[in-house]
């Protein structure tokens, strides 16, 4: 964590109409790096992320993105902004082709040469254009979001779950993806595979209901004793 924090969160309260999922939850990311958000089921991990975003409006905190405060602002500011962000159920268009997904992260981005690094960065897409989305194996279509993401050249980019559902063989090929964007722009990891996580991330945040309950460099949470105490279901 040694560049100055690109996203600073301080005492971020946010829910479902009157029932609060998050409470007072406080974070820092880099303007560089993979920052992990680890936790069981329920902790809050999605919600987190849908209140960065401006999915979801905060109780109470603060949400500052490169030193400006957003937690007032709605999501497509905050795009404008730079957070890119690739939800848990990915929201590709399973009847257009793989191409015609990928030109839709050019929205903003009228120059088209994003799309040769992206095809480059994921040649089983550049394999795959002509193909309708809906044909794509479970790890070519996070390839796909994550892909269409970075074509928005995002300064902070949010993965919920990039490898879930994804065949063993292709979640390597996805961890590297994502070290390499981590050294390009700022990272916020939500991960059922812990490990994958931690050796992704160089800090890591553990969520309980809706608290932090535990946060530090990714080595020293990987030893802690109480890590498996509070992912345990
Ligand atoms: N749309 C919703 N309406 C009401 N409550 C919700 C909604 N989405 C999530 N919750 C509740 O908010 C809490 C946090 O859920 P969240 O999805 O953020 O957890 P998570 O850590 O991402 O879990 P998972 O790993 O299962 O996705 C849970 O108690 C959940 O039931």
């Amino acid at each position: 964590m040694s560049d100055a924090a690109f996203l600073d969160v301080a005492g971020l309260s946010a829910g479902y109409g009157r029932s609060q999922a998050l409470f007072a939850v406080s974070l820092k990311v880099p303007a560089r790096g993979a920052v992990a958000v680890l936790g069981r089921n329920g902790a809050g991990k999605s919600t987190l992320l849908k209140a960065l975003f401006g999915e979801l409006p905060p109780m109470a905190g603060t949400i500052h993105l490169d030193g400006a405060a957003v937690e007032g602002e709605r999501a497509e500011q905050r795009v404008r902004r730079g957070i890119g962000y690739v939800p848990q159920e990915h929201a590709i268009f399973t009847k257009l082709t793989v191409r015609e997904n990928l030109l839709l992260g050019c929205v903003r981005q009228p120059d088209r040469s994003g799309m040769d690094y992206v095809l480059d960065f994921f040649p089983k897409l550049a394999q795959r254009l002509q193909q309708t989305a809906g044909t794509l194996s479970g790890g070519e279509r996070k390839m796909l979001a994550i892909g269409r993401a970075v074509l928005g050249r995002p300064r902070l980019l949010m993965l919920d779950e990039p490898t879930e559902g994804v065949w063993v063989g292709v979640i390597e090929e996805i961890a590297g993806r994502l070290k390499q964007l981590s050294r390009e722009m700022a990272l916020i990891l939500v991960e059922q595979h812990i490990e994958l996580a931690l050796e992704v991330a160089s800090h890591a945040y553990v969520m309980d209901r809706g608290h932090v309950a535990l946060e530090g460099p990714a080595a020293s949470v990987r030893s802690d004793p109480r890590l498996m105490h509070h992912l345990a279901p």
